[in-house]
């Protein structure tokens, strides 16, 4: 059975097909820039040449046209029709507290994930947008949604509430939903696994640190707190958003400076973080680059950017009466070299030692960064959402 994993974002669309009797990956590939005149489609079949396209792509359902078209292409294609495809699974941000598991896509289940569309204005109606698209390329085809939120539904009311008038969660719904579960639970699983040990034997620090950066408490097996909260704003310091400030700063700025929601909004989303404070990039890798190089601004982006990471890896040690294990996952977290050896060196006190050849070895493989004597084994885990999507969207369809 052939899968399409697709992860829909405003002007982005990623996508990626498995054969699941092998879960092997036939293709992948994203589309770019929807919505503006040059529009990039980049797609990997598996054992060709990868391909880059340049046309107009002005929605979803066009992007996904061509998705379909480049797959079945007579020489960039990987399989002969689109019929091969049998399921197509979707990345969905907010889940809210209807979902605990991945669903099969309904109406219900549309009207649920459009209720949602506040609480994630930047993901939710784009995925939306992915699902309406391909009902109109691929009609009847059947698809299913996994949700970010689900991984962490289990966390206690004490993790999820957020210290206001009880009104507005029973109104509202205002809490802690959590976010990149997909990841977190995948990486936890293969950290035991990795170690010979039972999950639910173990307290798991998880650090996803993307463009999107978040941590989670895992205690037996589940989710027990975690770092964004309500949105994906909550908690880190990001590529491009701020994470946590005092909430007071908002009204302020907005009687200061005669801003308004959405701009408030936009101003910590989308330029602050890193962006923000090394003035020009939200890309570890130009600011670890510009930092070598001496710019003092890229500096202290990387500063905060690390002692926020650590004061949440210790209090995430303080919520659970302990560490077992701590794990660096996503871009950032299976890349960077200097972070992981900046955050482990100044975690002594739980009895982290790094070994720094480990550390510094490039790899793409499961690896343990740990010395012999460490007290708290350190993990990198890559991670794969789109397998974790796959496998959901095979076992709800077949
Ligand atoms: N070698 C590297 N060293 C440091 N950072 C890296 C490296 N490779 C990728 N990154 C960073 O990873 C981030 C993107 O992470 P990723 O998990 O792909 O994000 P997302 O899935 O949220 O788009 C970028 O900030 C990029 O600079
Ligand atoms: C939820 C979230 O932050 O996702 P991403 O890291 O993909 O932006
Ligand atoms: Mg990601």
């Amino acid at each position: 059975m052939k899968v399409l994993v697709i992860n829909a974002g405003s002007s982005s669309l990623k996508y990626q097909l498995y054969n699941m009797e092998d879960e092997s990956v036939l293709a992948k590939g994203r589309v770019e820039r929807i919505g503006f005149e040059s529009s990039i489609l980049t797609h990997e079949p598996e054992g060709k040449q990868e391909v880059t396209e340049v046309s107009e792509i002005l929605d979803h359902t066009t992007a996904i046209k061509k998705v379909v078209q480049i797959l079945v292409h007579q020489e960039h294609g990987i399989i002969t029709s689109v019929d091969e495809i049998e399921a197509v699974g979707h990345r969905v941000v907010h889940g809210g507290e209807s979902f605990s598991n991945s669903v099969i896509v309904t109406q219900e289940v549309k009207q649920e994930i459009k209720k949602l569309f506040d609480l994630a204005p930047l993901h939710n109606p784009a995925h939306m947008m992915g699902i309406q698209a391909v009902e109109i390329t691929m009609p009847n085809i059947p698809q299913v949604v996994v949700f970010d939120t689900a991984f962490h539904q289990t966390m206690p009311a004490s993790s999820y509430l957020y210290p206001i008038p009880k009104a507005l969660y029973k109104k509202y719904k205002i809490r802690r939903y959590g976010f990149h579960g997909t990841s977190h639970d995948y990486v936890s699983q293969r950290a035991a696994e990795f170690l010979g040990k039972n999950l639910e034997d173990l307290k798991i620090v998880t650090c996803h640190i993307g463009n999107g950066v978040s941590c989670t408490a895992i205690k037996e097996g589940k989710s027990f707190d975690t770092s964004m909260g309500m949105t994906p704003l909550e908690g880190l310091m990001m590529g491009t958003r701020s994470g946590d400030l005092d909430p007071a700063v908002v009204p302020y700025i907005m009687g200061k400076v005669d801003l308004r929601i959405s701009e408030v909004n936009s101003m910590l989303n989308k330029h602050s973080g890193l962006m923000a404070i090394s003035g020009h990039t939200s890309d570890m890798r130009e600011i670890e680059e510009d930092m070598n190089e001496g710019d003092a601004n890229a500096k202290l982006a990387f500063d905060m950017y690390e002692y926020r990471l650590r004061k949440y890896i210790g209090s995430y040690a303080a919520a659970m009466d302990g560490m077992d294990v701590l794990v660096f996952t996503a871009g950032v977290g299976e890349n960077s070299v200097t972070l992981r050896k900046r955050i482990c060196e100044q975690l002594t006190f739980f009895g982290i030692e790094i070994d720094d050849n480990m550390n510094e070895t490039r790899s793409s493989e499961e690896r343990r960064i740990s010395s012999k004597h460490s007290k708290v084994e350190v993990l990198v885990i890559p991670t794969n959402e789109e397998l974790v999507i796959a496998r959901d969207t095979y076992k709800l369809i077949k």
